[in-house]
């Protein structure tokens, strides 16, 4: 049915005038005008002011389908004049119409004075809004019958009004705009090696990278993934500093510390490839392991970093900010294109409160320009093994792209694939002709092989809000039991910082902390313990050793000042996990007080013997206890995972080891729930070094995710850091996004059961990725020492004591 064909009813203008559009309508008018299509459409109709447009249509609600306007509905979005064709051959002539989007409808008016449209799309019928060739500013709306151009000026406008619609068409998951992105039009030249159409802070990040040129040609869509996955990143970053309030002191008091003091030890200086640590969605106030954090590299900048970050982030939300990332087509000219970001306000950039004193990468050196080799200068001194290990903890595991096919044909590695070393890396193999098989583990598994022929075509990415096609579940983040999840808000809050501000500041703040009084226990905690000393430091707290009055039993009490933790519902959420899931692999809770009522004390059990990566720092492991500590750990993930919660943050520093060797998982902040509903999560969540491919790429994920984690984190006790740590941050993720599995240094200095698990742990394919039940029927986990085997790895800390 053709608009025209739309019976108008007679308008009763019955209510007052709804508000002005929210959004630049006043100039829309001028579409045509300026945009070159002039001589076809009359435009003459068009004068009025957006302002008066909302007051002329404010008796809309007479129309046919006015009933369906609520009075939020009522609202004008947005209104203004566009150029319209239908599709079909009848339609081949575009017309300027007066468009005027409310909350549920799109109404399509001949002009801005006419009393009656032509025709009303219920929002909720739109399946499709994209942004198409047949024009240069062009979107194509689909509903399940009827396919329609909209011509617009530029791509402002164009990416107005698709965000607007988009935002507001349920089939489009409008309830999870978490990953909604615009569509630009950025293109890769193969004959220069360029992309074309880049925004300009991506541009910007690129040349500042170490991705080279040849990284480009091998796999465009997967630099552009990056660029995305690390700009989000730094828009996360902008958010937790608006809000950071640092309340500790600089020092975690460790030089007071015994033998088990863990927070004696220098940590890894902030998880981030952003500089600011990568841990993505914690924006509790970022001190972990600042105290400490090495100087270089990464992890150097200390109080100058934070400026860097802002600056960083300012760089990346201010003039030249990620309006619209994009996807690639293989010739540039000008295909559908994934876009970033949108609704990106700009944070402001002078934090109303101290800014965190993450680590930062802004302060590595100068990465050379896109042309330059792949390796980033080195910095001025060589980083020890601490630096790289401080840096570690922030950064992230590496990926595939789309295209590779970095374990067989079954996504499955052969249990040799380890054996080749890493460094020389063979020539990429296009994914299509790789023997997968042969595919040695060494390999960066994907891309197009010869960059100067320039890659294969790539298919254009689609925003990545499911749309009602998708077979994909909405995503409805359920973190523990809260109905407002931490990672929903906190994502929901990067497309709407306003609304943020509402869900976290006020409302959700004073659900939490009714949720919070739910779950304390109502007894004067200092009445029960005393505090022997400060054992540790997190984001969130101080950690102390305390005996127990009663029973002089030892125990670890994390306190934190919830006055200045912007993010409380991640600490419920470990409170609740942590409460539920009581296993020996896990650092069990006992209890939790609220003291003066803003003053949380969390109750757990003590493990003397500190984090797993303070005893990689000070020991070369052994097979055996690589085993026993890998077993112990998949024990704790068998447990989560046979409860739906996946952990999200295994890492080294996440597992503790208490004085007879046992091994326990902690930090549940980051946990979250599957359920029936929701079986797969899409949050970006978790330290990226340690992420698998499926996060870092946005996709959706499972339970899996942890094992990928667990084989990081064995990496990390052979290696001594995760892969890529000493990668320039822009440069890592590219690896990790274009890598598949990761090498290993010395493979032919491990046996055969250790790399046949690390090849089931770091299995791309996610189906083929061993769960922790499979695991822990390994050969490798066979090898097991006895728990007792583990104490001499703590030895270094009655050493550092003496
Ligand atoms: N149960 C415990 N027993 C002994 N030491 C602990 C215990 N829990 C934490 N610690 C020590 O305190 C340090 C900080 O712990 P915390 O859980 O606060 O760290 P985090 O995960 O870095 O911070 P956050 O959870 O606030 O992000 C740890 O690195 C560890 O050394």
């Amino acid at each position: 049915m053709s608009f025209n064909q739309v019976t108008a009813t007679s308008l009763t203008p019955s209510r007052p005038a709804p508000a002005a559009p929210t959004r630049k309508g006043s100039d829309v008018h001028n579409v045509l005008a300026s945009s070159g299509y002039g001589s076809s459409f009359s435009v003459g109709t068009s004068s009025p002011s957006s302002s008066s447009y909302a007051s002329t249509y404010s008796g809309i609600g007479g129309s046919p389908n006015r009933n369906s306007d609520t009075p939020l509905g009522a609202h004008i979005v947005r209104s203004g004049t566009v150029s319209l064709k239908e599709d079909g051959i009848v339609s081949f002539l575009w017309r300027p119409k007066w468009l005027i989007l409310k909350e549920q409808t799109l109404s399509i008016y001949k002009n801005e004075n006419s009393a009656q449209h032509q025709a009303l799309i219920n929002l909720s019928d739109i399946a499709n809004i994209e942004r198409t060739d047949l024009k240069p500013y062009c979107l194509l709306l689909e509903t399940k019958d009827k396919r329609m151009y909209f011509s617009l000026k530029n791509d402002e406008e164009l990416y107005g009004w698709q965000d607007d619609i988009y935002s507001r068409s349920p089939l489009m998951g409008v309830s999870n705009p978490t990953n909604f992105v615009h569509k630009v039009h950025v293109g890769f030249d193969p004959v220069s090696g360029a992309f074309t159409g880049l925004p300009d802070a991506w541009s910007k990040l690129l040349t500042k990278s170490a991705i080279t040129r040849e990284d480009y040609a091998k796999d465009p869509q997967a630099v552009l993934d990056v660029l995305e996955f690390y700009t989000d990143h730094q828009k996360r970053e902008m958010e937790e500093m608006g809000g950071f309030v640092p309340t500790r002191g600089q020092s975690s008091g460790s030089s007071t510390l015994s033998p088990y003091d863990t927070g004696s030890t220098p940590r890894y200086g902030g998880t981030g490839l952003g500089g600011s640590g990568m841990k993505m969605p914690d924006t509790r106030p970022p001190m972990k392991r600042q105290e400490s954090a090495p100087t270089g590299l990464n992890g150097a900048e200390g109080p100058n970093g934070t400026s860097a970050a802002l600056a960083r982030a300012a760089e990346l939300v201010n003039g030249s900010h990620v309006q619209h990332a994009s996807t690639i087509s293989g010739g540039g000219s000008g295909s559908t294109m994934r876009p970033p970001i949108p609704n990106m306000a700009t944070p402001s950039l002078t934090p109303s409160r101290p800014a965190p004193q993450r680590p930062l990468l802004a302060n590595r050196p100068a990465p050379p320009a896109p042309h330059a080799p792949a390796k980033p200068p080195l910095p001025d001194h060589t980083p020890t093994s601490a630096d790289l290990r401080a840096r570690a903890k922030a950064q992230g595991p590496p990926t595939e792209t789309q295209t590779a096919k970095p374990a067989g044909a079954d996504g499955q590695r052969r249990d040799d694939s380890f054996d080749k070393p890493a460094g020389a890396r063979p020539p990429v193999v296009p994914a299509k002709s790789s023997p997968a098989t042969s595919l040695p583990m060494s390999q960066p598994a994907p891309g197009a092989a010869g960059s100067l022929v320039g890659p294969a075509p790539i298919k254009p990415l689609q925003p990545k809000k499911p749309t009602a096609a998708k077979e994909a579940p909405e995503v409805k983040v359920i973190a523990a039991e809260e109905k407002d999840g931490s990672v929903a808000a906190a994502a929901a809050a990067l497309e709407k910082p306003k609304e943020k501000e509402k869900r976290i500041s006020t409302m959700n703040e004073a659900q939490i902390m009714e949720k919070l009084r739910s779950v304390v226990s109502n007894d004067d905690p200092k009445a029960l313990y005393s505090k022997i000393r400060k054992v540790g430091q997190g984001a969130s707290g101080h950690v102390y050793v305390a005996k127990t009055l009663a029973t002089g039993k030892k125990v670890a009490i994390k306190e934190m000042d919830l006055s200045n933790q912007p993010r409380k519902e991640l600490i419920v959420n470990e409170i609740l996990v942590m409460k539920e899931s009581q296993h020996p692999n896990i650092v069990n809770f006992l209890e939790s007080y609220l003291v003066k009522s803003n003053e949380l004390w969390v109750v757990m059990e003590y493990m003397e013997g500190g984090a797993l990566t303070d005893v990689i720092e000070n020991n070369t492991l052994e097979e055996d206890q690589i085993s026993s500590i890998c077993f112990e750990t998949c024990k704790g993930l068998g447990h989560l995972h046979s409860q739906s919660i996946i952990h999200r943050d295994i890492k080294s520093d996440n597992v503790l080891l208490d004085a007879q060797g046992h091994v326990k998982i902690t930090d549940f902040g980051f946990c979250a729930k599957l359920t029936d509903q929701k079986s797969k999560r899409a949050t970006m969540v978790g330290t990226p070094y340690w992420m698998a491919p499926e996060v870092v790429k946005q996709k959706e994920y499972g339970a899996k995710v942890d094992i990928w984690s667990l084989g990081i984190m064995a990496i990390e006790m052979i290696e001594n850091e995760p892969p890529y740590l000493d990668e320039e941050p822009l440069k890592a993720l590219y690896l990790i996004a274009t890598n598949g599995t990761p090498t290993l240094k010395k493979p032919e200095t491990l046996s055969r059961e250790l790399k046949s698990f690390l090849s089931v742990c770091l299995c791309v394919d996610v189906k083929s990725r061993a769960t922790a039940d499979e695991l822990l029927e390994h050969d490798f986990l066979k090898k097991a020492c006895a728990l007792s085997g583990l104490a001499p790895l703590l030895r270094f800390r009655n050493k550092n004591a003496s």
